[in-house]
């Protein structure tokens, strides 16, 4: 029935069964972005059994975004955990995900909840700063900083979620979810590759890799059951958790421990490790251009003197700091795919019928680097690109736009502005050998190929500050 639509173009070479298949390979936004060169800004792939259309260009992403956005809301079957697609990145769109919607919205991630737990952001970046000053000697000490920066997000969003006594009581609790949490990542994460094969290769996949990614549910299940189980009727300590517990309390039913666990799920897999590789890919550009480094430490200097830290109300006054960051996010965006959507009807893009049940991959990795909009050497790290121009949101997408955008947006950019700042604020940076390179990695976040190391020096600030 397929051939009855005007489907958008595709590649010629296509096998029985796998389809498309054997095309993607690593770094699918740059195959996905060469087949875009090839087909148009709008293409299609059949995946296994499954048709996707790829989109790689700011109008496109508009048309999706604005008119089409209830539309293409949905997601295909993803595996978070083992929660049946009921947590917030994927669950249909619906009365449910609206419900998660709003209370990550309101309860958890506003802006009125991130004021108040700004202090715990500075606590962790401080205990970043400290380990570096304390390990570091007058001719520059050279750091691994990847597993660094990763422990920093994990505990900034722990601390949110569950308060101080996640780490006072037991440090290996921490590592044991960390270790998880790892696990979930190299077994390939949410990707669910047996939604792609047809009968009865998906079968066989199931069986074989579903197994793995059962038991590790079940691991992750355990551990948040005993961490909710521990907080209820403790009173009021103001951390996620208890907040999730309070609406329990009111709405049973609605609120269930499998909701509550899928909401700390998705918020700790959603938020880690895309804010670690974030940072980790501002400093390497920073090291990359020492020039770029000398003039925000120069901004620092003078909005936020010499005797104290930079905290997160000065983020809006260091107007270069957040050029970085957002030039950061166009050349590194940590999710270059975004997360798949999917079609809950039958619509059009671009003028081409996009059938109901088509997933639509989005390459913001692309769209970033589009020679029409970004036309002053769209591959190089520019800051100053961003000065008085007026960015549409289609144009610049690290965190998707509309309905499905990401709720964790606030939170990230205070995160990752914040320790760029004071990393910045505190130590001299040199890069070692090439370990600055910009080669990405493989993956489903955008890591870099190698972890980063560089080479600091504490400045005077640091030593009369921490
Ligand atoms: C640099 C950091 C981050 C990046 C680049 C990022 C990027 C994204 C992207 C691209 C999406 C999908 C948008 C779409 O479907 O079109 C998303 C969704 C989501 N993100 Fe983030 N994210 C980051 C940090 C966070 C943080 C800190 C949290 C939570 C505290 C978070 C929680 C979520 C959730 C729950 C969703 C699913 C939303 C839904 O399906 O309705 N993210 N994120």
């Amino acid at each position: 029935t397929l051939n009855k639509h005007n489907l958008p173009p595709s590649p010629a070479l296509k096998f029985p069964i796998i389809g498309h298949l054997y095309i993607l390979k690593e770094h699918i936004h740059r195959t996905l972005e060469n087949l875009s060169e090839k087909h148009g800004p709008i293409f299609s792939l059949q995946l296994g059994k499954r048709l996707v259309v790829v989109v790689s260009s700011p109008s496109s992403v508009k048309e999706c975004f604005t008119k089409n956005d209830v539309v293409l809301a949905d997601r295909p079957p993803l595996m978070i955990g083992g929660y049946n697609c009921t947590t917030i990145i994927d669950s249909c769109y619906g009365d449910h995900w609206r419900n998660l919607r709003r209370i990550c919205a309101l309860e958890i991630l506003s802006v009125t909840s991130l004021k108040k737990s700004q202090t715990i952001r500075q606590f962790e970046v401080k205990l970043l700063l400290h380990k570096l000053f304390q390990n570091c000697n007058d001719f520059g000490t050279i750091f691994e900083l990847k597993s660094k920066f990763t422990e920093l997000s994990f505990n900034v969003i722990m601390r949110m979620v569950s308060g101080d006594g996640f780490f006072d009581q037991d440090k290996g609790k921490a590592v044991y979810f960390r270790e998880l949490i790892d696990e979930f990542f190299s077994n390939g994460g949410a990707s669910n590759v047996d939604d792609f094969l047809p009968v009865p290769f998906g079968w066989i996949y199931k069986f074989i890799k579903k197994n793995a990614l059962t038991q590790l549910g079940k691991k992750l299940d355990e551990f948040l059951q005993d961490l909710i189980d521990e907080y209820r009727g403790v009173e009021n300590q103001n951390t996620m958790i208890d907040n999730l517990l309070s609406l329990q309390e009111s709405q049973p039913d609605y609120y269930t421990d499998d909701i509550i666990k899928g909401i700390i799920l998705v918020i700790v897999i959603g938020g880690t490790d895309t804010t670690a590789v974030t940072i980790e890919w501002a400093m390497t550009h920073l090291l990359n251009h020492p020039q770029v480094l000398n003039k925000v430490r120069t901004e620092i200097d003078s909005h936020v003197g010499f005797d104290r830290l930079v905290n997160e109300t000065d983020l809006p006054n260091l107007k270069y700091l957040q050029s970085i960051i957002s030039e950061t996010f166009r050349l590194s965006p940590a999710a270059p795919m975004l997360i798949p959507h999917q079609s809950a009807d039958d619509t059009k893009i671009g003028g081409f019928d996009v059938p109901r049940g088509t997933i639509l991959l989005v390459n913001a990795w692309a769209v970033h680097r589009d020679p029409l909009v970004w036309a002053d050497d769209p591959g190089s790290f520019r800051p100053e690109r961003f000065e008085g121009i007026d960015v549409k949101p289609w144009e610049l997408l690290p965190f998707g736009m509309g309905r499905r955008t990401c709720p964790g947006a606030g939170l990230a950019q205070r995160v990752i502005a914040l320790t760029v700042g004071t990393l910045v604020q505190c130590f001299e940076w040199e890069i070692v050998s090439k370990d600055s390179d910009i080669a990405e990695g493989s993956g489903l976040t955008l890591a870099k190929a190698e972890p980063l190391n560089a080479k600091c020096k504490a400045r005077d600030i640091a030593y009369a500050l921490l």
